[in-house]
């Protein structure tokens, strides 16, 4: 297999939960899949130009919110040499599974990226509202929330998928969902 049969392309504003469903979807279907995150080789390669922590870059807590947006900064600069280096560095680095689910989908650059680059694509979306997305630490953030990383994809209109992911009831729906698209396009 050259390519994964299927690769979802997950966006959503920050703590919609775009992670946690990534997982339920990697805890069901294992290794059929694999998660490429676009932020690994970007954290990846801020991590040791400033001399940083990669694994609590990686993760959701505090450390990963202090260098936000230094980290949003600094990558833009590597874009406007490269729109797809960070795509193609994480794909570069992804085993090959038939189904790939890319957790952080950002720019309307991103997704032309893996549409000159693959077949069947599923590009969705993710919500939630304010409150919830305030109860999981969201906090709005000048340089971070109002900034292309955040926003770009606030007018693409071309989902594959929307979905809802307020309380667990919907994640799950949105977790069965995807299971059966992924399953129907991949058989
Ligand atoms: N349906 C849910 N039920 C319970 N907890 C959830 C649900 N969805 C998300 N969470 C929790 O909310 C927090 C934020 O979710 P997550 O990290 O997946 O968001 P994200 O969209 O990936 O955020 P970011 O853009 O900051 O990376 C996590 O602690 C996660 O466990």
């Amino acid at each position: 297999m050259q390519n994964p049969k299927i690769i979802l392309l997950f966006s959503g504003k920050r703590k919609s939960g775009k992670d946690f469903i990534c997982e339920q979807i990697k805890n069901i279907l294992k290794e059929e899949c694999e998660i490429v995150r676009i932020s690994g080789p970007l954290k990846k390669l801020y991590a040791k130009n400033h001399q940083l922590d990669f694994k609590e870059l990686m993760g959701d807590g505090p450390y990963k919110e202090k260098y936000r947006i230094d980290m949003i900064n600094w990558s833009d600069e590597v874009r406007s040499e490269d729109p797809g280096y960070f795509c193609r560095a994480a794909c570069k680095d992804a085993k090959i599974t038939p189904v790939w689910i890319v957790s952080d989908i950002r720019r309307k650059t991103d997704i032309n990226w893996f549409k000159e680059n693959f077949k069947n694509l599923c590009v969705l979306r993710i919500y939630a509202e304010t409150d919830v997305r305030i109860a999981r630490g969201y906090k709005y953030t000048e340089g971070i929330d109002n900034v292309v990383s955040e926003c770009d994809l606030d007018d693409f209109e071309h989902w594959d998928l929307q979905l809802s992911n307020n309380n667990s009831d919907e994640s799950k729906k949105a977790v069965e969902q995807i299971i059966a698209i992924t399953s129907e396009r991949i058989k």
